[in-house]
Protein backbone atom coordinates (compact mmCIF):
# COMPACT_ATOMS: atom_id res chain seq x y z
CA UNK A 1 0.00 0.00 0.00
CA UNK A 2 2.67 2.37 -0.45
CA UNK A 3 2.49 3.42 -3.24
CA UNK A 4 -0.84 4.96 -2.97
CA UNK A 5 -0.90 8.08 -4.41
CA UNK A 6 -3.26 11.22 -3.33
CA UNK A 7 -5.03 12.72 -5.91
CA UNK A 8 -7.01 15.12 -3.47
CA UNK A 9 -6.81 18.16 -5.53
CA UNK A 10 -5.87 18.60 -9.32
CA UNK A 11 -6.26 22.46 -10.42
CA UNK A 12 -7.22 23.34 -13.36
CA UNK A 13 -5.70 25.94 -15.60
CA UNK A 14 -5.15 27.42 -18.86
CA UNK A 15 -1.93 26.51 -20.03
CA UNK A 16 -1.47 30.22 -21.89
CA UNK A 17 -2.11 32.06 -18.54
CA UNK A 18 2.22 32.14 -17.33
CA UNK A 19 1.17 34.04 -14.04
CA UNK A 20 -1.42 30.45 -12.94
CA UNK A 21 1.47 28.49 -14.08
CA UNK A 22 4.12 29.87 -12.31
CA UNK A 23 1.30 29.37 -8.88
CA UNK A 24 0.76 26.23 -9.72
CA UNK A 25 4.46 24.83 -9.52
CA UNK A 26 3.68 26.01 -5.26
CA UNK A 27 0.12 25.18 -5.01
CA UNK A 28 -0.89 22.78 -2.30
CA UNK A 29 -2.37 20.35 -4.58
CA UNK A 30 -1.32 16.38 -5.65
CA UNK A 31 -2.41 17.04 -9.36
CA UNK A 32 -2.08 20.13 -11.77
CA UNK A 33 -4.04 20.24 -15.15
CA UNK A 34 -2.23 22.43 -17.62
CA UNK A 35 -5.60 22.81 -20.02
CA UNK A 36 -5.55 23.35 -23.69
CA UNK A 37 -9.64 22.39 -24.29
CA UNK A 38 -12.07 24.78 -23.12
CA UNK A 39 -10.31 27.40 -20.76
CA UNK A 40 -8.53 28.48 -24.26
CA UNK A 41 -9.98 30.34 -27.49
CA UNK A 42 -9.54 29.09 -30.58
CA UNK A 43 -7.51 31.90 -31.66
CA UNK A 44 -5.01 30.82 -28.93
CA UNK A 45 -4.62 27.35 -29.29
CA UNK A 46 -1.47 27.15 -30.91
CA UNK A 47 0.16 29.71 -28.40
CA UNK A 48 -1.51 27.29 -25.39
CA UNK A 49 -0.08 24.27 -27.05
CA UNK A 50 3.87 25.92 -26.74
CA UNK A 51 3.50 27.08 -23.45
CA UNK A 52 2.16 23.79 -22.13
CA UNK A 53 5.10 22.09 -23.82
CA UNK A 54 7.51 25.06 -22.34
CA UNK A 55 5.91 24.54 -18.83
CA UNK A 56 6.38 20.15 -18.99
CA UNK A 57 10.25 20.88 -20.29
CA UNK A 58 11.33 22.92 -17.83
CA UNK A 59 9.32 20.88 -14.95
CA UNK A 60 9.42 22.47 -11.45
CA UNK A 61 6.03 20.77 -10.37
CA UNK A 62 7.85 18.75 -7.62
CA UNK A 63 5.02 16.01 -6.22
CA UNK A 64 1.99 16.85 -8.00
CA UNK A 65 1.26 14.85 -10.75
CA UNK A 66 1.36 17.28 -13.81
CA UNK A 67 -1.53 16.65 -16.61
CA UNK A 68 -2.23 18.05 -19.48
CA UNK A 69 -5.46 18.01 -21.18
CA UNK A 70 -5.54 18.16 -24.90
CA UNK A 71 -8.47 18.97 -27.52
CA UNK A 72 -10.84 16.08 -28.89
CA UNK A 73 -9.36 14.51 -32.00
CA UNK A 74 -12.46 15.05 -34.05
CA UNK A 75 -11.05 18.66 -33.31
CA UNK A 76 -8.60 20.89 -35.88
CA UNK A 77 -6.21 20.71 -32.54
CA UNK A 78 -6.38 17.00 -31.54
CA UNK A 79 -3.52 15.71 -33.67
CA UNK A 80 -1.20 18.52 -33.34
CA UNK A 81 -1.91 18.57 -29.24
CA UNK A 82 -0.78 14.73 -29.26
CA UNK A 83 2.08 15.02 -31.10
CA UNK A 84 3.12 18.12 -29.37
CA UNK A 85 2.93 15.75 -25.86
CA UNK A 86 4.42 12.40 -27.44
CA UNK A 87 7.86 14.41 -27.37
CA UNK A 88 7.40 15.90 -23.96
CA UNK A 89 6.72 13.74 -20.55
CA UNK A 90 3.91 14.98 -19.00
CA UNK A 91 2.34 12.39 -16.21
CA UNK A 92 -0.58 12.00 -18.01
CA UNK A 93 -2.63 13.34 -20.63
CA UNK A 94 -6.11 13.98 -19.90
CA UNK A 95 -8.81 13.37 -23.29
CA UNK A 96 -12.19 15.34 -23.16
CA UNK A 97 -15.14 14.06 -24.37
CA UNK A 98 -14.42 10.39 -24.22
CA UNK A 99 -17.35 8.73 -25.99
CA UNK A 100 -16.62 4.97 -26.80
CA UNK A 101 -14.21 1.69 -25.58
CA UNK A 102 -12.37 1.84 -28.93
CA UNK A 103 -10.99 5.73 -28.53
CA UNK A 104 -8.48 5.07 -26.00
CA UNK A 105 -6.08 3.14 -27.99
CA UNK A 106 -6.45 5.66 -30.56
CA UNK A 107 -4.99 8.27 -28.48
CA UNK A 108 -2.68 5.90 -27.12
CA UNK A 109 -1.90 5.19 -30.31
CA UNK A 110 -1.14 9.34 -31.23
CA UNK A 111 0.62 9.93 -28.10
CA UNK A 112 2.96 6.94 -27.76
CA UNK A 113 3.76 4.74 -24.70
CA UNK A 114 4.78 7.43 -22.24
CA UNK A 115 2.02 9.47 -20.12
CA UNK A 116 -0.52 7.86 -18.34
CA UNK A 117 -4.30 8.45 -20.27
CA UNK A 118 -7.07 10.21 -17.71
CA UNK A 119 -10.33 10.70 -19.32
CA UNK A 120 -13.28 12.86 -18.88
CA UNK A 121 -16.70 11.37 -18.47
CA UNK A 122 -18.85 14.41 -19.79
CA UNK A 123 -21.09 13.51 -22.88
CA UNK A 124 -23.97 11.26 -22.51
CA UNK A 125 -22.98 8.54 -24.76
CA UNK A 126 -20.33 7.88 -22.57
CA UNK A 127 -22.45 6.79 -19.77
CA UNK A 128 -24.18 4.84 -22.34
CA UNK A 129 -20.93 2.99 -22.97
CA UNK A 130 -19.30 3.15 -19.50
CA UNK A 131 -18.83 -0.38 -18.81
CA UNK A 132 -16.98 -1.39 -21.53
CA UNK A 133 -15.06 1.67 -21.80
CA UNK A 134 -13.81 0.71 -18.12
CA UNK A 135 -12.77 -2.72 -18.80
CA UNK A 136 -10.84 -1.44 -22.04
CA UNK A 137 -9.53 0.94 -19.97
CA UNK A 138 -6.03 -0.99 -18.65
CA UNK A 139 -5.11 -2.01 -22.50
CA UNK A 140 -4.45 1.85 -22.93
CA UNK A 141 -3.21 2.79 -19.43
CA UNK A 142 -5.93 4.55 -19.06
CA UNK A 143 -6.21 5.21 -15.26
CA UNK A 144 -8.28 7.47 -14.13
CA UNK A 145 -11.50 9.08 -14.85
CA UNK A 146 -12.51 13.01 -14.32
CA UNK A 147 -16.16 14.47 -14.51
CA UNK A 148 -17.02 16.56 -16.36
CA UNK A 149 -20.39 18.00 -15.21
CA UNK A 150 -20.40 21.43 -16.48
CA UNK A 151 -20.35 19.51 -20.45
CA UNK A 152 -22.73 16.79 -18.84
CA UNK A 153 -25.57 19.34 -17.63
CA UNK A 154 -25.20 21.44 -21.19
CA UNK A 155 -25.75 17.73 -23.32
CA UNK A 156 -28.73 16.68 -20.63
CA UNK A 157 -30.05 20.09 -20.41
CA UNK A 158 -30.50 19.30 -16.37
CA UNK A 159 -29.75 21.63 -13.94
CA UNK A 160 -26.35 22.09 -12.34
CA UNK A 161 -26.37 23.18 -8.43
CA UNK A 162 -24.38 22.30 -5.47
CA UNK A 163 -26.54 19.30 -5.29
CA UNK A 164 -26.23 18.10 -8.20
CA UNK A 165 -29.69 15.69 -8.03
CA UNK A 166 -29.85 14.94 -11.26
CA UNK A 167 -26.45 13.74 -11.63
CA UNK A 168 -26.12 11.43 -8.73
CA UNK A 169 -26.89 8.50 -10.53
CA UNK A 170 -23.99 9.22 -12.99
CA UNK A 171 -21.25 9.82 -10.62
CA UNK A 172 -22.29 7.01 -8.94
CA UNK A 173 -21.50 4.88 -12.23
CA UNK A 174 -18.28 6.56 -12.80
CA UNK A 175 -17.22 5.68 -9.00
CA UNK A 176 -18.15 1.81 -9.72
CA UNK A 177 -16.78 2.01 -13.39
CA UNK A 178 -13.50 2.65 -11.89
CA UNK A 179 -13.60 0.72 -9.12
CA UNK A 180 -14.38 -2.19 -11.08
CA UNK A 181 -11.41 -1.40 -13.20
CA UNK A 182 -9.04 -0.44 -10.72
CA UNK A 183 -9.02 2.77 -11.69
CA UNK A 184 -8.69 6.72 -9.85
CA UNK A 185 -11.45 8.87 -10.36
CA UNK A 186 -12.07 12.44 -9.25
CA UNK A 187 -14.99 14.57 -9.30
CA UNK A 188 -16.29 17.58 -11.52
CA UNK A 189 -15.37 21.50 -10.80
CA UNK A 190 -16.99 23.69 -8.63
CA UNK A 191 -18.20 26.98 -10.80
CA UNK A 192 -18.81 29.18 -7.95
CA UNK A 193 -15.12 30.23 -6.82
CA UNK A 194 -16.71 32.79 -3.77
CA UNK A 195 -19.08 30.15 -2.38
CA UNK A 196 -16.83 28.09 0.20
CA UNK A 197 -19.61 26.65 2.08
CA UNK A 198 -20.90 25.32 -1.38
CA UNK A 199 -17.99 23.79 -2.38
CA UNK A 200 -16.95 22.28 1.10
CA UNK A 201 -20.85 21.11 0.75
CA UNK A 202 -20.02 19.75 -2.58
CA UNK A 203 -16.48 18.32 -1.49
CA UNK A 204 -18.78 15.94 1.24
CA UNK A 205 -20.58 14.93 -1.53
CA UNK A 206 -18.01 13.42 -3.69
CA UNK A 207 -16.16 11.70 -0.64
CA UNK A 208 -19.29 10.32 0.60
CA UNK A 209 -19.57 8.68 -2.83
CA UNK A 210 -15.90 7.12 -3.09
CA UNK A 211 -14.21 9.83 -5.29
CA UNK A 212 -10.45 10.24 -4.83
CA UNK A 213 -10.49 13.93 -5.01
CA UNK A 214 -12.09 16.87 -6.72
CA UNK A 215 -11.20 18.68 -9.90
CA UNK A 216 -10.88 22.53 -9.17
CA UNK A 217 -10.68 25.92 -10.94
CA UNK A 218 -8.85 28.61 -8.66
CA UNK A 219 -6.43 28.25 -5.65
CA UNK A 220 -8.62 29.39 -3.14
CA UNK A 221 -10.45 26.17 -3.80
CA UNK A 222 -7.51 23.47 -2.81
CA UNK A 223 -7.41 24.28 0.90
CA UNK A 224 -10.82 22.73 1.22
CA UNK A 225 -10.53 20.11 -0.74
CA UNK A 226 -7.48 19.32 0.71
CA UNK A 227 -9.47 18.98 4.36
CA UNK A 228 -12.21 17.22 2.75
CA UNK A 229 -10.57 14.20 0.70
CA UNK A 230 -7.93 13.57 3.48
CA UNK A 231 -8.17 11.11 6.55
CA UNK A 232 -9.96 13.39 9.35
CA UNK A 233 -8.05 13.17 13.02
CA UNK A 234 -10.94 10.72 13.96
CA UNK A 235 -10.82 8.14 11.10
CA UNK A 236 -6.81 8.00 11.78
CA UNK A 237 -7.63 7.41 14.91
CA UNK A 238 -9.63 4.73 14.24
CA UNK A 239 -7.49 2.81 11.83
CA UNK A 240 -4.91 2.72 14.07
CA UNK A 241 -7.09 1.38 16.99
CA UNK A 242 -8.42 -1.41 14.25
CA UNK A 243 -4.73 -2.35 13.21
CA UNK A 244 -3.27 -2.37 16.75
CA UNK A 245 -6.13 -4.77 17.56
CA UNK A 246 -5.61 -7.32 14.73
CA UNK A 247 -1.85 -7.04 15.89
CA UNK A 248 -2.78 -8.11 19.51
CA UNK A 249 -1.25 -11.89 20.02
CA UNK A 250 -5.16 -13.26 20.98
CA UNK A 251 -6.30 -11.94 17.91
CA UNK A 252 -3.67 -13.93 15.49
CA UNK A 253 -5.80 -15.78 12.91
CA UNK A 254 -9.27 -14.21 13.37
CA UNK A 255 -11.44 -13.09 11.00
CA UNK A 256 -13.29 -11.07 13.22
CA UNK A 257 -12.62 -9.35 16.83
CA UNK A 258 -14.65 -6.30 18.37
CA UNK A 259 -13.03 -2.80 17.92
CA UNK A 260 -14.43 -0.15 20.26
CA UNK A 261 -18.02 -2.02 20.58
CA UNK A 262 -17.70 -2.75 16.69
CA UNK A 263 -17.94 -5.73 14.58
CA UNK A 264 -14.33 -5.33 13.11
CA UNK A 265 -13.56 -8.23 9.86
CA UNK A 266 -10.16 -8.44 8.04
CA UNK A 267 -12.35 -5.90 5.16
CA UNK A 268 -12.01 -3.37 7.80
CA UNK A 269 -8.42 -3.96 8.33
CA UNK A 270 -7.68 -3.45 4.83
CA UNK A 271 -9.48 -0.22 4.84
CA UNK A 272 -7.94 0.96 8.03
CA UNK A 273 -4.38 0.01 6.39
CA UNK A 274 -5.34 2.42 3.04
CA UNK A 275 -6.63 5.09 5.42
CA UNK A 276 -3.14 5.40 7.29
CA UNK A 277 -1.16 4.92 4.15
CA UNK A 278 -3.14 7.74 2.53
CA UNK A 279 -2.65 10.06 5.68
CA UNK A 280 0.94 9.62 5.31
CA UNK A 281 1.07 10.40 1.25
CA UNK A 282 -1.12 12.95 2.00
CA UNK A 283 1.00 14.31 4.90
CA UNK A 284 4.39 14.12 2.16
CA UNK A 285 2.40 15.72 -0.43
CA UNK A 286 1.60 19.00 1.93
CA UNK A 287 3.42 22.23 0.64
C1 LIG B 1 -11.83 31.52 -13.33
C2 LIG B 1 -10.60 32.34 -13.60
C3 LIG B 1 -10.62 32.85 -15.04
C4 LIG B 1 -10.59 33.53 -12.65
O1 LIG B 1 -9.46 34.30 -12.96
P1 LIG B 1 -9.17 35.69 -12.23
O2 LIG B 1 -10.42 36.52 -12.27
O3 LIG B 1 -7.94 36.31 -12.79
O4 LIG B 1 -8.91 35.21 -10.76
P2 LIG B 1 -8.11 35.91 -9.60
O5 LIG B 1 -8.02 37.38 -9.83
O6 LIG B 1 -8.75 35.48 -8.33
O7 LIG B 1 -6.65 35.30 -9.68
C5 LIG B 1 -5.71 35.65 -8.69
C6 LIG B 1 -4.38 35.01 -9.01
O8 LIG B 1 -4.51 33.61 -8.95
C7 LIG B 1 -4.07 33.02 -10.14
N1 LIG B 1 -4.98 31.94 -10.53
C8 LIG B 1 -6.29 32.06 -10.78
N2 LIG B 1 -6.80 30.87 -11.14
C9 LIG B 1 -5.77 30.01 -11.09
C10 LIG B 1 -5.66 28.63 -11.36
N3 LIG B 1 -6.74 27.92 -11.76
N4 LIG B 1 -4.47 28.06 -11.19
C11 LIG B 1 -3.39 28.77 -10.79
N5 LIG B 1 -3.43 30.10 -10.51
C12 LIG B 1 -4.60 30.69 -10.68
C13 LIG B 1 -4.09 34.08 -11.20
O9 LIG B 1 -3.06 33.84 -12.13
C14 LIG B 1 -3.88 35.36 -10.41
O10 LIG B 1 -2.50 35.63 -10.31
P3 LIG B 1 -1.94 37.03 -10.81
O11 LIG B 1 -2.26 37.10 -12.28
O12 LIG B 1 -0.47 36.93 -10.51
O13 LIG B 1 -2.68 38.05 -10.00
C15 LIG B 1 -9.31 31.51 -13.31
O14 LIG B 1 -9.33 31.14 -11.97
C16 LIG B 1 -9.14 30.32 -14.21
O15 LIG B 1 -8.74 30.47 -15.36
N6 LIG B 1 -9.40 29.10 -13.69
C17 LIG B 1 -9.20 27.87 -14.41
C18 LIG B 1 -10.23 27.72 -15.52
C19 LIG B 1 -10.03 26.43 -16.28
O16 LIG B 1 -8.94 25.92 -16.40
N7 LIG B 1 -11.14 25.90 -16.83
C20 LIG B 1 -11.11 24.65 -17.57
C21 LIG B 1 -11.29 23.48 -16.70
S1 LIG B 1 -12.85 23.31 -15.94
C22 LIG B 1 -13.77 22.42 -17.12
O17 LIG B 1 -13.54 22.57 -18.27
C23 LIG B 1 -14.82 21.54 -16.59
C24 LIG B 1 -15.14 20.26 -17.33
O18 LIG B 1 -14.60 20.04 -18.58
C25 LIG B 1 -16.64 20.15 -17.37
O19 LIG B 1 -17.22 19.92 -18.44
O20 LIG B 1 -17.24 20.28 -16.28
MG1 LIG C 1 -15.88 19.71 -20.17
Amino acid sequence: MSDIRPLRSALYLPANRASAVEKARAADCDAVILDLEDAVAPEAKAEAREAAVAAVNQGGFGHRILVVRINALDTEWGAADCAALAGCGPDAVLVPKLCHPEEAAVYRSQIGGGPELWAMLETCTAFTQLPAIASNAAKANLTTFVMGTNDLALEMRATLDTDRAPFLPLLTQAVVAARANGMSVLDGVFNDIADEAGLAQQCRQGAAMGFDGKTLIHPKQLEIANAVFSPSGDDVAKAQAICAAFALPENTGKGVIKVDGRMTEILHLREAERTLALHNAAKRNTT
